[in-house]
């Protein structure tokens, strides 16, 4: 799903009126039905809803949301807050066409405001997109009322304050939704940590922009969903032999880390691979081939790190490598001579890319088109550098992948997958329990199987970030967020593949 800047959105909108022939009132009222029809499925008639409306659109927006509910038996009450000398032409129309049970209380300072406490269902329509600086006195003031309250906020299309696509300055005030429910598309914003608590769980409904413009809109941003990665699933064939999925490398593991490797193995294994070779240090030999019988096992001369290549590359379609390693001196020395010998596709994770980050000689030997970087944020500034903000990381990010013409996995709660073009998309599936020693290992595994049975490096990134958050969240129904360990990942896996293949 493409992710539009504010300025797009605008843009869709006159798209939309002028291609479909309505006014912008209609749109505003699609607008409002898809919030209150999302509104009812989520809460009942009990508590009374307390609607804020700011000057704009959005206020609007929240003006016939109040109708709609009203006429749905919910006890609505109004507030538009501030002189609201000069109101959007289609906040106005809605301001007229409340019904008489509702009148709306216009709110000049805090002392107004009517008391509000937890049983309380808000709903946020001070600004959305239309916001231009950053909210500072009585909607600032307002806000702070809202967000102590403890109410439970549901924000119009974007929590008040937040900007869209751009860093929020420090100073502003923003509303902490509890809900965000957006028009159309997803939000820029909504992607970035360091937005959780303002944008709480965010919903996209429809509301009709002409999809000939959004598709042509230009976007370096798309949020993946279920639909874009079923497509991209290659079926098995009926007449099949393991050579038809090929044969993976891993270089993973240290003493006291073979788990990596195991954790590595197994979800290389369960997603499909045709053949496993791991190549262990040789202390980890009759670990890995007790806990992973069917991936072979090759030993390394070293007993405790990897310090060498298996001797024929040509054997293997695509080489995994990072989990457990370590940063052993012999460790980089074997990652140099891969860089410089090696012709296959990587996918280089862990203490492999803090080898690299820290050799300036290394990252210039990075082949072009062959490599996906799966960091967590610190391997990610180890590699890229450290950046202002996460847009600026952004901005970094893409920049990095198309220098290097590489892939980068930038693993978080909505994992960032770049590519040599700079595209960036966003993945949608995981949860908090996800936070845990040997996820990423996993990840590693996944990645590592889907570029063996030949999906393209964009596609393995797509797709394998999309089956690991999946399989993360099949294992949160059976063992919830706080128990869940990695293992739990590479069993439901098989779960994981079958959901998009419905098999
Ligand atoms: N395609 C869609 O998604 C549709 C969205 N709709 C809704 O419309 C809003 C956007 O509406 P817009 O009128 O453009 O903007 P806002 O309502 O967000 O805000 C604009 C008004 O707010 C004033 N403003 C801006 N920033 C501040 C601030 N920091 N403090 C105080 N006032 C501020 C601005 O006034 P100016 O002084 O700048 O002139 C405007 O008065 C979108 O989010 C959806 O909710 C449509 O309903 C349907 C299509
Ligand atoms: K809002």
């Amino acid at each position: 799903m493409k992710i539009l800047s504010a300025v797009q959105t605008r843009e869709a909108d006159a798209a939309t009126l002028q291609y479909e022939e309505i006014d912008s009132l209609e749109l505003m009222e699609r607008a409002a039905k898809a919030f209150a029809c999302w509104f009812e499925n989520k809460f009942t008639p009990q508590e009374p809803v307390y609607i804020f409306c700011g000057p704009g659109n959005n206020g609007g927006d929240g003006l016939a949301v109040a109708r709609l509910l009203s006429q749905k038996q919910y006890h609505v009450k109004v507030f538009v807050v501030g002189d609201n000398q000069n109101p959007s032409p289609d906040h106005k129309v809605n301001l007229q066409r409340l019904p008489q049970t509702i009148v709306p209380q216009t709110i000049r300072s805090v002392a107004e405001l009517p008391p509000l406490h937890k049983n309380h269902c808000v709903i946020d329509a001070l600004f959305g997109t239309g916001l231009n600086r950053p909210v500072t006195g009585l909607f600032a003031e307002v806000i702070d009322c809202l967000n102590y309250s403890g109410a439970c906020i549901t924000a119009i299309d974007m929590p008040s304050g937040l900007y869209t696509d751009s860093q929020t300055p420090d100073e502003a005030t923003i509303v902490t939704a509890h809900y965000t429910v957006s028009f159309e598309l997803p939000k820029l914003a909504f992607f970035l940590p360091q937005h959780e608590a303002f944008v709480g769980e965010w919903h996209v409904v429809p509301i009709g922009l002409n999809p000939a413009f959004v598709n042509d809109a230009p976007s370096d941003y798309c949020s993946v969903t279920i639909d874009d990665v079923r497509k991209l699933i290659k079926p098995r064939r009926k007449f099949s032999h393991k050579g038809l999925y090929g044969h993976a490398l891993l270089l993973c593991g240290g003493y006291g880390k073979m788990g990596a490797a195991v954790l590595a193995a197994r979800a290389c294994l369960r997603s499909g691979v045709g053949l496993l070779t791991m190549q262990v240090p040789s202390s980890g030999y009759t670990i890995l081939q007790t806990a992973v019988p069917e991936a072979m096992t090759l030993t390394d001369n070293n007993r405790k790190h990897i310090s060498e290549l298996p001797e024929n590359m040509d054997n293997y379609s695509v080489v995994g490598l990072g989990p457990g390693m370590g940063k052993e001196k012999v460790t980089k020395t074997a990652i140099g001579q891969l860089l410089a010998t090696c012709t296959l596709p990587m996918v280089i994770d862990a203490d492999a890319i803090n080898i690299i980050a820290s050799s300036d000689k290394l990252k210039a030997q990075l082949p072009k088109n062959r490599i996906i970087f799966t960091p967590h944020p610190k391997e990610f500034e180890r590699l890229v550098g450290a950046s202002k903000n996460n847009y600026d990381r952004l901005q970094d990010m893409k920049e990095f992948c198309r220098e290097y013409s590489c892939y980068i996995c930038l693993k978080g709660s909505h994992t960032a997958i770049c590519t040599p073009e700079g595209k960036v998309y966003f993945n949608t599936t995981g949860n908090a329990g996800m936070a845990t020693g040997g996820t990423g290992d996993v990840l590693t595994g996944v990645l590592t199987a889907l570029v063996a049975q030949g999906y393209s490096l964009e596609e393995a990134c797509l797709l394998g970030v999309y089956l690991h958050g999946l399989a993360g969240d099949l294992a949160l129904q059976k063992v919830g967020e706080t128990g869940m360990i990695a293992s739990d990942l590479t069993d439901h896996l098989p779960q994981a593949f079958m959901t998009l293949t419905n098999n």
